[in-house]
């Protein structure tokens, strides 16, 4: 219901829990057969500032933009995987210290693939794994304005090539009535 004519979906995951991204696929992702047909979808691995130090500190703007360049440096091939490695062992957490990171920025590039493959997109002409699968944190802010900012661009084209052709061809709301002493009247548009 929440997913109907939706034009983005961010599926989030948290790093720490492996099983959090292997539910994504394994309940979540058929939630999402009634959004639109060129819905775009962003995955997210968040509680990163557990895991990685560069997420631990808070973001300002500055800092943001320079996390964002090593991000992209970093970046990595996705590798699809046929089936799910073994889970690495549970993290040991320790007040103040960061956590053992369960999920692989690889991991959830190769789930970016399954999710193409199951929605029946192609691979080659979908937008890139790397474009769409973040590591944020709601915590310290780490990445979560790059998410919603890249998100925002991906989709304004779509909304306004919709919005315009609704223009070129309006339809009228038969709902769009006022009720005046009990009596239902057009609305002055009509
Ligand atoms: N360290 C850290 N904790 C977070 C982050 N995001 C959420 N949390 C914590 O994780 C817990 C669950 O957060 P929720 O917002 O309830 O997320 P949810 O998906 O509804 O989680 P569930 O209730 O387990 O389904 C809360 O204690 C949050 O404070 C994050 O980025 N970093």
């Amino acid at each position: 219901m929440y997913c109907r004519g939706a034009a983005a979906v961010i599926l989030t995951y948290d790093v720490t829990n492996w099983q959090s991204l292997a539910e994504l696929e394994e309940r979540f992702l058929s939630l999402t057969d009634t959004a639109n047909h060129d819905c775009i979808y962003a995955l997210v691995g968040n509680k990163a500032d557990l895991t990685d130090p560069k997420a631990h500190r808070s973001q300002d703007l500055d800092g943001l933009s320079e996390d964002q360049t090593e991000c992209e440096e970093e970046r990595t091939e996705p590798q699809v995987l046929s089936t799910w490695p073994t889970p690495p062992a549970s993290p040991t957490s320790l007040s103040g210290l960061l956590l053992h990171k369960q999920v692989a920025r690889d991991d959830a590039l190769a789930l970016y693939g399954r999710i193409l493959r199951y929605k029946g997109l192609d691979e080659k002409s979908s937008l890139p794994a790397d474009k769409l699968c973040f590591e944020t944190s709601a915590k310290t802010g780490y990445n979560v304005d790059i998410l919603f900012e890249t998100l925002f661009d991906l989709v304004l084209p779509s909304i306004l090539r919709k919005r315009h052709e609704n223009q070129a061809s309006p339809t009228v709301d038969l709902e769009d009535c006022r009720e005046v002493s009990g009596t239902r009247v057009k609305s002055s548009c009509c």
